[in-house]
């Protein structure tokens, strides 16, 4: 089926309050507009995504290299933003969309798959939970008590013949607050299905508070350099007259970060989980072993928050591969480079490292979980 996932990201997000617009703040380890994005791959049924951004918000979007996905400037309204998107997509044979708000990260892909089984039924599927609490409509002076089983609580994405919602948007203005809005005008059917209680919108900054409290672990590492052996920092092969001595493929940077991790944790240490005794491990990339933590560490609830390295060598100099480190890391832990900040140092030529001997490095690791 030729559907279009929809993603708005336009808004000015002024309740929200941060100098760090909503759709790029951190959320749960990652960019909130992140997780909409990964979910919407990760379904794998969408022919098209396409993104709207605030055009002021450019280079927030162009740090996280954001591939294979349409991106559309949006408008000074929802309705505007939704607008431009679907003109946008105007001549690519799409048969249906799903609108979705950025600002709802923990939408699940069965409601993805509900929405769209509705759709071969309905014009207009939108997702939506009942009051938990009483309802009341004051307008001036006059307080009427509404009926709250007769009240839904609206959410998305929300799903639409492609065709028919794009008839309709010569109606569109600034209140319309929510696509499905149009079809109610018109006095066109809408299929209501249930909604998902976690599916909140994130409006204000404390919707994004954690309950829980933020870990650390500290990790640290030093391997031997010695003549014909590779030097892999980071998961890169850096290009030197020397190589480390190890078990593994010796890469000092990925063995404290994952100790950093597993220390935050507290899942134990890297020795624990990968016996430098275990013939399986023998010159294994240790880009293997850290994703291997990283997933553990998700499936026990735990977000990388951020990670501070510093890589202690006399040689050879860091700086010129610090972005491609950053790159490597960023991709192993899933989080983008602005988690991640690498410092070079050195001994200035004292001890085992001052004498290129040896290479080490430390690491703390800031991690969040959740519930
Ligand atoms: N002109 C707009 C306004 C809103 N949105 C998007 O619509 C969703 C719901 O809007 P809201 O939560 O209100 O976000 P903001 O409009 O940014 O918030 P505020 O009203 O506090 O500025 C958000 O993902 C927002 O980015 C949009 O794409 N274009
Ligand atoms: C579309 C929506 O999320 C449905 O509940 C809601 O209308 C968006 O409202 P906002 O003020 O634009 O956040």
């Amino acid at each position: 089926m030729n559907t279009c996932f929809i993603i708005l990201a336009a808004g000015e997000s002024k309740r929200f309050k941060s100098s760090t617009p909503k759709p790029y703040h951190l959320y749960k380890g990652k960019p909130l507009l992140l997780h909409s994005i990964d979910k919407a791959k990760k379904y794998g049924k969408f022919s098209k995504i396409v993104l709207v951004i605030n055009q002021k918000h450019k280079a927030h979007v162009k740090k996280l290299k954001i591939k294979n996905i349409k991106i559309v400037t949006g408008g000074n309204t929802r309705a505007e933003s939704a607008y431009k998107a679907l003109k946008s997509i105007k001549n690519n044979r799409i048969k249906n969309v799903l609108i979705h708000d950025a600002a709802r990260p923990n939408f699940t892909i069965k409601l993805l798959n509900k929405l769209n089984e509705k759709l071969r039924t309905s014009d207009c599927v939108i997702p939506a939970i009942k009051s938990l609490d009483s309802i009341k409509q004051k307008d001036l002076n006059i307080v009427k008590n509404l009926n709250r089983k007769n009240i839904y609580l609206i959410q998305t994405p929300q799903a639409f013949n492609y065709k028919k919602l794009y008839a309709l948007q010569i109606n569109k203005g600034p209140e319309i607050s929510d696509d499905a809005n149009l079809f109610v005008r018109a006095g066109k059917k809408i299929t209501i299905i249930k909604g998902e209680i976690n599916n909140k919108k994130i409006t204000l900054n404390s919707d994004i508070k954690y309950n829980n409290s933020i870990k650390y672990g500290l990790g640290f590492d030093v391997h031997r350099l010695v003549p014909k052996k590779k030097l892999y920092l980071g998961g890169i092969k850096i290009p030197y007259t020397l190589g480390t001595l190890g078990h593994s493929d010796g890469d000092p940077v990925l063995h404290a970060i994952t100790d950093a991790i597993l220390g935050a944790c507290s899942m134990g240490d890297i020795g624990e989980k990968f016996s430098d005794k275990n013939k399986k491990f023998k010159n294994i990339r240790s880009t293997i072993l850290l994703n291997e933590i990283v997933k553990q560490a998700k499936n026990n609830g735990y977000s990388i928050n951020n990670l501070d390295i510093n890589i202690i060598t006399q040689k050879p100099k860091i700086q010129k591969y610090k972005k491609q480190i950053t790159n490597s890391i960023g991709k192993i832990c899933n989080i983008s480079s602005s988690q991640i900040n690498i410092k070079g140092k050195t001994t200035e030529k004292l001890g085992v490292i001052g004498k290129e001997k040896a290479i080490a490095c430390e690491v703390i690791a800031s991690i969040i979980r959740y519930d």
